[in-house]
Formats: C-alpha cells, sequence, structure tokens
C-alpha cells in the first residue's frame, strides 16, 4: 500500500492506494498534520496491512515537511518520496513541457496538478484552478505547453485581510457568494470576494480561449473553496484530488510502481 500525501498551506491530505484504487484517505489541519495523519492512517489500515512506500508533495514550510517525513519514518519505517517540479514530463503521450522561467520554482503543487489534467485531458486547452488557501490557475495549450499562470490570495485569505485591516468590516458567519448586492457586511465580503476569484478565472478562460480560437478550452477546478467557485462555470469539471492524483502519477514512474 502507498500513502500519498499532499501538504497545502493550510490542510494535510492525504490517501492510501494500491493497484486496487484508494483504499481509505483524510484530511487535517497543517499544525498538528504530523501527530493526526499518523493515527488516522493506522486507524485505516486493516489487519496485517502495511506501507510499502510513501510519497509526499509539499508546499507547506520546511518544518512542517520535515515533521511529515520524519514521523512516516518512525512510525512506518518508510523515507518518503519528496515530489518536485521538473522540466518536462511525458504524459499519456505528450510532451508536458513547463515554461516557468526557473521550473524548479514552480509550486510542486501546481506541477502536479498540470500533470494529472493533461493526463486525464490530453491535446486540449486547459485551464486548472486550485482554490485552496491561495487561488491558483495553471494554462496548459494543446500541445502540453504549459505556459505558466497566475497566482492570487485564497477566498478565505482574502476575507481575512479585510477583517484585519479594516476597522468596521465585521462578520461572524462567512456567506456562500451572490450575485446579488451583499445587504450585510458578510454578504457583502462573500460576494466581493467570491466575486473576485470567479472575475480572475473568467479573466483567465478567455484569454485562453481567445489564444485557440475553435478549440474549447476545458476546465479544470480542485482545492478546498473549488465547490464554491465551480458553480459561476459551465462545463467545468471538479477534481478535487487533482494534487493526490499527479503524484499518484509520479511516484508510479519515478519510484516504481503501486505495490
Ligand atoms: N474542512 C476544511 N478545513 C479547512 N478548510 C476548508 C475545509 N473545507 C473547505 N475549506 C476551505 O478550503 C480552503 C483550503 O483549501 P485546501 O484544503 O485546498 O487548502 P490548501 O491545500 O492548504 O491550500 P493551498 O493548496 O493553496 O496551499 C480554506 O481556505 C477553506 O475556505
Ligand atoms: C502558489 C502556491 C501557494 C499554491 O499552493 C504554491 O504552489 C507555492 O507556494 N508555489 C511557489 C511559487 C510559485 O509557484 O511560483
Ligand atoms: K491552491
Amino acid at each position: 500500500m502507498r500513502l500519498e500525501v499532499d501538504q497545502g498551506n493550510t490542510r494535510v491530505k492525504w490517501r492510501l492506494s494500491s493497484v486496487q484504487g484508494v483504499h481509505a484517505e483524510g484530511s487535517h489541519l497543517n499544525l498538528s498534520a504530523a501527530s493526526e495523519l499518523v493515527n488516522g492512517v493506522e486507524l485505516a489500515l486493516g489487519q496485517g496491512e502495511g506501507i510499502t512506500s510513501a510519497a509526499l508533495a509539499s508546499v507547506a514550510g520546511a518544518e512542517h515537511q520535515q515533521a511529515l517525513v520524519d514521523a512516516l519514518q518512525v512510525t512506518f519505517g518508510v523515507t518518503a518520496f519528496l515530489a518536485r517540479s521538473e522540466p518536462s514530463r511525458s504524459v499519456a503521450g505528450v510532451a508536458v513541457m513547463n515554461g516557468y522561467d526557473d521550473p524548479l520554482s514552480l509550486g510542486v503543487d501546481r506541477w502536479l496538478a498540470v500533470i494529472a489534467a493533461v493526463a486525464e485531458f490530453p491535446g486540449v486547452p486547459l485551464v486548472v484552478v486550485d482554490a485552496g488557501s491561495a487561488i491558483n490557475i495553471e494554462v496548459i495549450a494543446p500541445d502540453g505547453r504549459y505556459l505558466g499562470g497566475y497566482i492570487a490570495p485564497g477566498l478565505s485569505m482574502m476575507s481575512k485581510a479585510l477583517l484585519n485591516n479594516t476597522g468596521r468590516v465585521m462578520f461572524d458567519v462567512v456567506e456562500k457568494a451572490i450575485m446579488a448586492p451583499g445587504i450585510n457586511t458578510a454578504q457583502a465580503v462573500a460576494g466581493g470576494v467570491g466575486l473576485a476569484a470567479m472575475g480572475l478565472v473568467d479573466r483567465v478562460l478567455g484569454y485562453a480561449q481567445s489564444s485557440w480560437p475553435g478549440q474549447p478550452v476545458t476546465l479544470i477546478v480542485a482545492g478546498g473553496d473549488g465547490n464554491d467557485l465551480i458553480d459561476g462555470f459551465r462545463g467545468a469539471l471538479y477534481r478535487p484530488n487533482l494534487v493526490l492524483d499527479g503524484l499518484s502519477i509520479m511516484a508510479s514512474n519515478g519510484v516504481g510502481a503501486v505495490d
């Protein structure tokens, strides 16, 4: 059984997978991720089952990453494979070329999302949105060139920025974004923040669509806030585990087949 872990800036998500598919999954806040993850995985493991390998994609601070690596080594005796961004990778017959100035400085979660997206939709133009702590958007040409993307604050980061940097913007409940003008502070913030994110995605989609006329752009959405964002886009596909899916692909090709 392979343990796959996606450590973001807010949460750590994991799953146990084998050739049969996904056996168990969980998520925890980063602060106490190492101990909670180990407990969660131990509970999920059946009698006599063990972990034969582990793969980690982390964009959290170095100390959070190290805490996880150490916990996996101590508890399960595995040295985690650390996924990193690459200059290129062949996926589903497509040569995915990393267009970042310095390919290794691209967040590994972004590269893995690109890989997973191309694996599912090779040969079509893609826009990939991951709405988590940050909202990052990736643009991929039909021939597999990853053109780069956009990084913006996530929905809760934007709300917190308003709460922390104004004297009188105060609200207790986090409302769902609606199109109509807000008639109280909570609604006005939810609408402002939600539409900011939707407007951003809309602009990027427009750019992508005009780059490849006649080739419909496929929009893929992931992340903790992806479900809220997707409502604004007809035909968009929700892939909550995109980063883990990319990690599976990289780990299978990079450290041997799934056990
Ligand atoms: N159970 C949950 N716990 C925490 N955040 C949640 C939860 N469900 C939804 N969210 C929302 O998801 C967002 C975090 O998304 P996600 O879990 O994708 O974060 P992340 O992977 O840490 O972020 P990033 O990939 O940007 O580093 C939060 O801002 C919050 O609004
Ligand atoms: C943008 C985030 C925070 C998204 O999780 C992450 O991919 C990251 O820290 N990236 C490093 C900077 C970059 O991708 O250009
Ligand atoms: K994100």
